[in-house]
């Protein structure tokens, strides 16, 4: 398995330490483990899960601005967790209404050691927190034009929606709300998917 994390690392830019690479495979394992009790994902095998989950999460990194981000409708934490691992220096709220999900974040944040990791259980409408995100991801949450609506209240003046999306979803960009603008949607190329990943990038006008 470590081979097999080195050889898709080796098809990005990214760089990850030794050390990160071990914590990516050991969430591999736990997601493999509690997904027989309590199914949290549909990717069964842990080969499928380095492309689908971590790759798929981890190619987000190089457009994280900022210091302060949440993860809304986390599931077991993707794409938050990976990226807090790869990112230590920035702090990662994940968010989902579902408690099985969180108990399973709380599992990886204590066995792999995550200080810049804060699970919280809420639906995100009724999510208040003392200050607003640089950044607030999305994957596999809701339409674009839901998760925007939801969330209205979550971004800092400066911060920006980064929506992992595989489709471009181009009708919903034509009706964004009144006050957001689009900021960039960047094709991404996760290594031996085969499928169209975009990251939609909202701001702010
Ligand atoms: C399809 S899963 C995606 C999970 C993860 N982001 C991923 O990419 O694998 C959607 C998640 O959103 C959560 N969710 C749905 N509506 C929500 C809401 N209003 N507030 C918080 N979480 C919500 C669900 O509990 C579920 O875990």
């Amino acid at each position: 398995m470590a081979q097999r994390l080195d050889a898709l690392l080796a098809q990005t830019s990214l760089v990850v330490s030794d050390p990160q690479k071990q914590q990516l495979l050991q969430l591999v394992g736990l997601l493999h483990k509690w997904n027989k009790a309590y199914n949290l994902t549909s990717v069964r095998e842990p080969d499928d899960m380095l492309v689908k989950h971590i790759l798929d999460s981890l190619v987000v990194s190089p457009w994280l601005q900022g210091s302060r981000f949440i993860d809304v409708g986390t599931g077991p934490g993707l794409p938050g967790l990976p990226l807090a691992i790869l990112n230590p220096d920035k702090q990662f709220v994940l968010l989902d209404s579902l408690g099985k999900r969180i108990r399973f974040i709380r599992q990886v944040i204590h066995e792999l050691g995550l200080t810049n990791v804060t699970p919280v259980q809420s639906r995100v409408e009724d999510y208040q927190p003392e200050q607003g995100f640089d950044g607030v991801l999305s994957r596999a949450f809701a339409s674009l034009l839901d998760m925007l609506a939801w969330c209205h209240h979550l971004p800092s003046v400066e911060g920006r929606f980064l929506a992992l999306k595989g489709v471009c979803p181009d009708e919903e960009l034509t009706c964004l709300p009144a006050g957001l603008t689009l900021q960039a949607v960047q094709p991404l190329q996760v290594p031996e998917l085969g499928a169209e990943r975009h990251l939609i990038i909202i701001k702010r006008q």
